[in-house]
């Protein structure tokens, strides 16, 4: 499985800044292919992501609608996702489990529509910090992970994105005892679920990553990437995250 460096621009970005993605792009022209590259960013900037990405990164956007194309003014549905250019799309973000209101039963319901029309998605989960300190990170993240992600049909690409709220945008990180046992919950628990086929499942860490603690997040067990974002806004820092990751020395962006 390759390792998956994953951006959420969230809402942030003009025309203005695609520069950055083209810089990535540049940064990673020609390099190994141990390692996966996406930007997820706003929907506005998805066509124009793509363009300057070059086909060298893969571009995703951060939501999808769980109904197809119809009278829903302000929604973007998955296949209006994959008509821009996205490859992936992030579901069941914190940020929008709690400032819309989506429930489990939401999550999976996009997840299903993103599948549809071919796109690969990633299943953000993760507890609060009352939930931890209460003893309950285990059970929150393993039921979210139950009810957001849908059985897998044959050809559909998912990841899970472990994000405990407390470490998003906070400086804060979990210790890597702590991310050890909540990915070895998750692993097991979809190990139980889809045998054999929970190897093709990435489970990813997000919060507060940057280049000077990626390293030992990406060494620690059960993790098969992260999803980044502050620091995924400008290229000279995503690019040396994604040179931690592969392993070479950091090189900013190009
Ligand atoms: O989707 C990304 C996460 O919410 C992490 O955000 P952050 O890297 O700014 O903490």
């Amino acid at each position: 499985m390759r390792t998956l460096i994953a951006g959420n621009w969230k809402m942030h970005g003009l025309q203005a800044q695609i520069g950055e993605i083209a810089a990535m792009a540049r940064a990673n022209a020609g390099g190994p292919s141990d390692v996966e590259v996406l930007v997820c960013v706003p929907a506005t900037l998805i066509a124009h992501a793509v363009q300057a990405a070059d086909g060298v990164i893969q571009i995703g956007g951060e939501d999808c609608s769980a109904e197809e194309a119809g009278p829903f003014t302000g929604d973007i549905d998955a296949q209006m996702l994959r008509d821009a250019g996205a490859t992936s799309v992030i579901l069941g973000h914190s940020e929008r489990r709690q400032g819309h209101h989506e429930t489990d039963a939401t999550v999976a319901a996009k997840v299903k529509a993103a599948w549809r029309h071919g796109l690969a998605t990633i299943v953000c989960i993760g507890e609060t910090q009352a939930q931890r300190h209460d003893g309950n990170a285990l059970k929150v993240c393993g039921d979210q992970l139950a009810a957001s992600l849908p059985d897998i049909p044959a050809g559909a690409c998912t990841s899970v994105a472990y994000e405990p709220l407390w470490a998003i945008g906070s400086g804060t990180m979990p210790t890597r005892e702590q991310i050890i046992g909540v990915l070895g919950h998750l692993r097991a628990a979809l190990d139980e679920r889809f045998g054999s086929t929970s190897q093709s499942i990435r489970i990813l860490y997000g919060g507060s990553v940057k280049s000077e603690n990626a390293l030992e997040i990406l060494d620690t067990p059960d993790v098969n990437g992260v999803l980044i974002g502050g620091a995924s806004l400008l290229a000279h820092d995503f690019n040396a995250i994604v040179d931690v990751a592969r392993g070479r020395t950091p090189t900013g962006s190009v």
